[in-house]
């Protein structure tokens, strides 16, 4: 039985009763069809008379009829198993319906339902008119047995078992073809939703290669209407055109051989290209050959297939073309994949890498860590790390790089690591200069002063933790200034380069020595019991820089100033201790140097004054605390003022006011006399402009130069600046240089002065006597005057020695068209005694203290 046969009563009931409906068997059509038959009373009666003589033999047509039906295997195969009980009870009821007289609905309707069954198990018509034919045959013999002496029985009988059983067959039939058809047109329906439905493309194709229909799935995939085919038959190349397509539609339409895998790619429309697997198939429709061709749409596979592809590539070319080396690590390190730059970075070819574990690159001394920040990677406790670190190279060189190392699962599971190292070998190099620039000094490659501090404050701690002491020394060589003016920049770096080796040779490791800057070094010794290993460290230190040296062919003497503080007794951090031993080098340098001083409370009170009064000069230009005062110049023989010298004066608010004498020194030492003697040359222009202006007779005015102010800047581009701002004749100016600031660097000195005179400057040389350059050698400076110093002045008329050196100093300078000046006449002896002499020109208290400039032009004024 098949499942059709199953279906609920009631459902078969109503089919049966919508069968008849659909084909018309209402009463009049059944009276029609029995018209038709000429099935009349006399036959239900002649059916009725022979009903008894047949039910008797019921069990042997039974017997005979289904013999013959089931000695048909196909009919076997359709009745299905176990049929013969299930058809004899059917056959039984219908045996006793033919002849019960009654064939009103039920009967017709039990008709209905043989032909629709018959229809469902596919039992064709000509098996069941075989087996009405049989039924007649059986019925016919049995009531010719029965009836043989009555004739006119026999045939009524017979006349009316035809007639009712070709009214059965027609009914029978008749529902046999309308459920076949109905059931044929259920088939195309769900047969069309199917192929509608099917997640393929279809398009069928005649012989004339034109597709005559397509599904939904097709027309979406051609980007087509539903109902494109609908008006003509569109050749297949028109429709999709794919040449490659087309050709195997006409090989499988000429051969009927099955065509698979048939790519197709066309555009879709909106949707883009499109790739299509076509399966081509030739089936027959009504005699003629057509083609089916079922498409898969795998654009999206093929896209996903394209862009793995695309991907792989550009994963492919950046790993091989990485500016990085990348290495991919099976979970024990051996490397599985490597790309070019991993092996420019380590010197070894892909192939070499390939053979070797990631530990082996590693030193020896990062191999632990590495190894326990690989653990962590493996435990899942990280998913990356980053480390800067060295790599062996093949040819047992350290390269530094910056290593980040993830972990990751293959396609199969397995843990991977993958290593983007980048060679940062230029770079660490770099840094390690930079560094060694930052904390060393590029003359002498010793520690400068940012390391030494380090090193200072951890022998301050290590000393704390340990009570011990530290002595930090302060050296500063003797006279280096002398050689670096005399000899050259080139010799004083190499007197420099020669100190710093002989202080290193002198000293242990664990000691630090320091080039502080110019001539200055630092040392420091840690872990001292007391003063006296400083003092002994000292001692050796002076010993070896006392050696001779030759430098330029002279022989050089070098010895340094050392100044020792201790800690902890002369102070806690490393600036208190520097600033120790910088005064107490200050210390041993005014006791004549090449000695060393501890350092003292007292030192450290005069640095104080020293740093009180810088800051003190620095305020003083600001809040304008200075002033100047003019002391008269006058000629010797006509007593008229012909100049004066300006004098710088501190007034400090509310305070007493403070000597040039006490702070031209430290202005000098600081710089700041450049910005103070900047101010004095101006005002004193400015002075000297103004007294003419005021109608006063022109005076030379005389200005000091400090030698830092002479040597170390453009001097002459400056007063050229002034005089043009203040309007001063350079012919009125005087620049007082001493002898000492001459001697320090004759060749500059000579080309400054050059340039001042070519201006119409004077130039006059200050203090002369107290320093040892001879007459002779002022010869080539450009000099108008000499001062003879005060000190010859002073004791002129008591010691014959100073009246005689006075009396030289004249008659050479006006052997060489000099004029003279004394300094400091302060009584009428000197002024005789010089008068006699020839001297030009003095100023003194003897004749007036230096004034404030009103107090010049009362004096003026008074003279005219
Ligand atoms: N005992 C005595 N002294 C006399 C007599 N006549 C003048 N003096 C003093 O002698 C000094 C002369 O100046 P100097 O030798 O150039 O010595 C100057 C000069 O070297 C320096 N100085 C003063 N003003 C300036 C300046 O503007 N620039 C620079 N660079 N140095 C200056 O300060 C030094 C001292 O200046 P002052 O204290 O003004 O001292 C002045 C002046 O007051 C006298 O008859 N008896």
């Amino acid at each position: 039985m098949t499942s059709q046969h199953r279906s609920n009563p009631a459902d078969f009931h109503l089919l049966v009763d919508g069968i008849a409906l659909e084909i018309g068997l209402d009463a009049d059509e059944i009276a029609a069809r029995k018209a038709y038959l000429e099935l009349d009373d006399a036959d239900v009666a002649a059916l009725r008379d022979v009903r008894e003589l047949l039910e008797s033999q019921r069990h042997a047509f039974s017997d005979r009829f289904y013999a013959h039906l089931l000695s048909f295997p196909q009919l076997r195969i359709l009745l299905g198993a176990g049929a013969e009980t299930r058809l004899r009870h059917l056959q039984a009821a219908y045996f006793s319906s033919l002849t019960a007289g009654d064939y009103g609905q039920d009967y017709i309707r039990e008709r209905l339902r043989v032909g629709v069954t018959h229809q469902r198990i596919g039992l064709d018509p000509k098996w069941y008119i075989g087996a009405y034919r049989k039924y007649l045959s059986e019925l016919h013999d049995i009531l010719w047995q029965r009836l043989q002496g009555q004739p006119e029985r026999f045939r009524a009988a017979v006349e009316a078992i035809l007639k009712i059983v070709c009214f059965d067959m027609g009914l029978a039939l008749d529902t046999y073809a309308h459920a076949d058809q109905r059931s044929n047109l259920q088939n195309q329906n769900y047969l069309e939703q199917v192929i509608d439905g099917m997640p393929a493309g279809l398009v069928v194709v005649d012989s004339e290669l034109r597709a005559c229909s397509m599904n939904r799935m097709m027309a979406d995939l051609l980007g087509a209407p539903d109902d494109a085919l609908q008006e003509r038959r569109i050749p297949l190349d028109e429709l999709i055109p794919c040449t490659e397509l087309v050709n195997r539609a006409i090989e499988t339409l000429a051969s009927g051989a099955a065509q698979d895998h048939v790519m197709a790619t066309f555009d879709g429309r909106a949707d883009g290209v499109r790739y299509v697997e076509f399966n081509i198939r030739r089936t027959r429709k009504d005699g003629a050959p057509m083609l089916l061709l079922i498409g898969q749409d795998i654009t999206f596979r093929r896209k996903a297939r394209m862009r793995l592809q695309e991907s792989e590539e550009f994963f492919r070319l950046t790993f091989n073309q990485a500016a990085v080396g990348i290495v991919l690590l099976g979970s024990d390190g051996r490397v599985l994949r490597t790309n070019s730059k991993m092996s420019h970075i380590l010197g070894y070819t892909e192939v070499e890498l390939l053979a070797r574990f990631y530990q082996q690159f590693m030193c020896e001394e990062d191999l632990a860590e590495e190894l326990a920040l690989i653990g962590g990677l493996k435990a899942g406790e990280i998913t990356e790390y980053q480390r800067e670190k060295r790599l062996m190279r093949r040819d047992g060189s350290p390269v530094w790089v910056s290593v980040t190392v993830s972990s990751m699962r293959d396609a199969n599971g397995n843990q991977r690591f993958i290593c983007v190292v980048k060679d940062i070998q230029r770079q660490k190099q770099a840094e390690e200069a930079l560094l060694r620039m930052a904390n060393h000094d590029a003359l002498t490659g010793l520690p400068n002063r940012v390391l030494m501090q380090d090193r200072l404050r951890q022998a301050i701690m290590h000393a704390h933790r340990t009570k011990r002491q530290v002595a930090v020394m302060f050296i500063d060589l003797d006279r280096f200034k002398h050689v670096n003016d005399s000899l050259g920049h080139d010799a004083g770096d190499q007197l420099i380069v020669e100190i710093a080796r002989r202080l290193s040779t002198s000293l242990r490791e664990s000691d630090t020595v320091a080039r502080q800057g110019g001539d200055e070094f630092v040392v420091v010794l840690p872990d001292l019991a007391g003063e006296e290993d400083a003092a002994k460290v000292a001692r050796k230190l002076l010993g070896n820089l006392f050696q001779p040296l030759v430098l330029r062919g002279q022989e050089v003497f070098p010895s340094g100033s050392i100044g020792i503080a201790m800690y902890p007794r002369d102070g806690e951090d490393s600036t208190t201790l520097l600033k120790c031993a910088d005064s107490a080098m200050y210390g041993s340098k005014g006791q004549g140097g090449n000695d060393y001083s501890f350092y003292t409370a007292a030192m450290g009170a005069q640095a104080y004054e020293h740093l009180r009064m810088e800051g003190a000069l620095q305020r003083a230009l600001q809040r304008e605390e200075f002033l100047l005062h003019y002391q008269p110049v006058v000629d010797i023989e006509t007593g008229t003022v012909t100049g004066v010298e300006a004098l710088l004066r501190w007034q400090p608010h509310e305070r007493e006011m403070v000597s040039p004498a006490d702070f031209i020194p430290l202005a000098e030492e600081t710089g700041l006399i450049v910005p103070i003697g900047d101010w004095v040359l101006a005002t004193a222009m400015k002075q000297q402009v103004a007294w003419v202006e005021a109608g006063l007779p022109s005076l030379r005015v005389s200005v000091n130069l400090s030698a830092r102010q002479f040597l170390g800047q453009d001097v002459a581009q400056r007063v050229r600046a002034l005089l043009a701002e203040t309007g001063c004749d350079p012919a009125c100016l005087t620049l007082e240089i001493t002898e000492s600031v001459l001697m320090e660097n004759p060749a500059a000195a000579t080309e400054t002065m050059g340039r001042l005179a070519a201006m119409g400057v004077q130039l006059a040389i200050d203090d002369f006597g107290t320093g040892y350059s001879s007459l002779a050698s002022l010869k080539r400076f450009p000099i108008h005057s000499l001062k003879i110093d005060r000190s010859f002045v002073m004791d002129l008329t008591q010691d014959a020695d100073d009246a005689a050196i006075v009396n030289a100093v004249i008659a050479l300078a006006h052997s060489m068209k000099l004029n003279v000046i004394a300094e400091g006449v302060e009584t009428r002896e000197q002024l005789d005694f010089l008068q006699q002499h020839g001297c030009d020109q003095m100023q003194g208290f003897c004749f007036s203290r230096p004034v404030a400039p009103q107090g010049i032009a009362a004096m003026l004024r008074r003279a005219a």
